[in-house]
């Protein structure tokens, strides 16, 4: 069984006092969401502990945006995987393009941490996606198989969930379409060797969207950056019919 696993990305918004603000508006929304799909809050590291104090139940599950490699040692700047799940913590999102593109990561260190996050329990969500400039030059198909490949050497699939972002679409309004998004996420799946791994889409994911988007067969959650940010509009993405 593919579980349904909708995340909200928050990227690097919302100090400790904003994140319990949400969780206030939130909370109540959730009664209407069906059991079976899992909610979870990609929060920046400072609010992550708060977060966990004020989530009593599991019905919304915590992630980090990062991990390092090492359990522990001189990286300053890092995280560690055991810091994170002491205090509650349940995915961790690896590779998101935002830190390809601007933190140097690749799919070696990509592959490190996703390593990483499994030998102490975490979910990772390994983000993958091509650019405007590379689906124009029709390389999607190589890159994402590429990306696939070097990324997942040696990662346990029994407890991992991808998401197909392509980074045109992050932040710009700019959705990838439904049934092509459906058509790049059968794709990934034919990479893979276990069938029951969830595939998330990722990209300008809004309320009045996410119907169609999950309406896919081969889509089994969404990755939300800014319609996560709000609690109403992520709600109406949680309750998606
Ligand atoms: O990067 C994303 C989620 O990880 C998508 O961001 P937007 O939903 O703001 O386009």
């Amino acid at each position: 069984m593919r579980k349904i696993v909708i995340a909200g990305n928050w990227k690097m918004y919302k100090t400790q006092a904003e994140s319990l603000e949400f969780l206030q508006g939130f909370m109540s929304h959730l009664e209407e969401t069906p059991q079976e799909r899992e909610v979870v809050i990609a929060a920046p590291f400072t609010d992550l502990s708060i977060l966990s104090k004020n989530l009593h139940n599991n019905r919304v599950l915590l992630s980090a945006q990062n991990i390092h490699w090492e359990q522990e040692g001189a990286y300053t700047g890092e995280i560690s995987g055991s810091m994170l799940t002491e205090i509650g913590v349940r995915y961790v999102i690896v590779g998101h393009s935002e830190r390809r593109q601007y933190f140097g990561e690749t799919d070696e260190t990509v592959n490190r941490r996703l390593k990483a996050a499994q030998r102490c329990g975490l979910t990772p969500i390994l983000c993958v996606g091509e650019s405007k400039e590379q689906r124009e030059n029709g390389e999607t198909e190589s890159l994402i198989v590429t990306q696939l490949k070097k990324g997942l050497v040696d990662v346990d699939q029994q407890n991992l969930v991808i998401a197909y972002e392509p980074i045109w679409a992050i932040g710009t309004g700019d959705t990838c379409d439904s049934p092509e998004a459906n058509r790049v996420i059968g794709l990934i799946r034919s990479q893979l060797n276990n069938p029951h791994v969830s595939i998330q889409y990722g990209g300008s994911v809004k309320p009045n969207n996410i119907d169609e988007i999950m309406a896919q067969p081969e889509i089994d959650g969404a990755l939300v950056g800014g319609a996560s940010l709000e609690p109403e509009s992520f709600a109406r993405i949680v309750n998606y019919k």
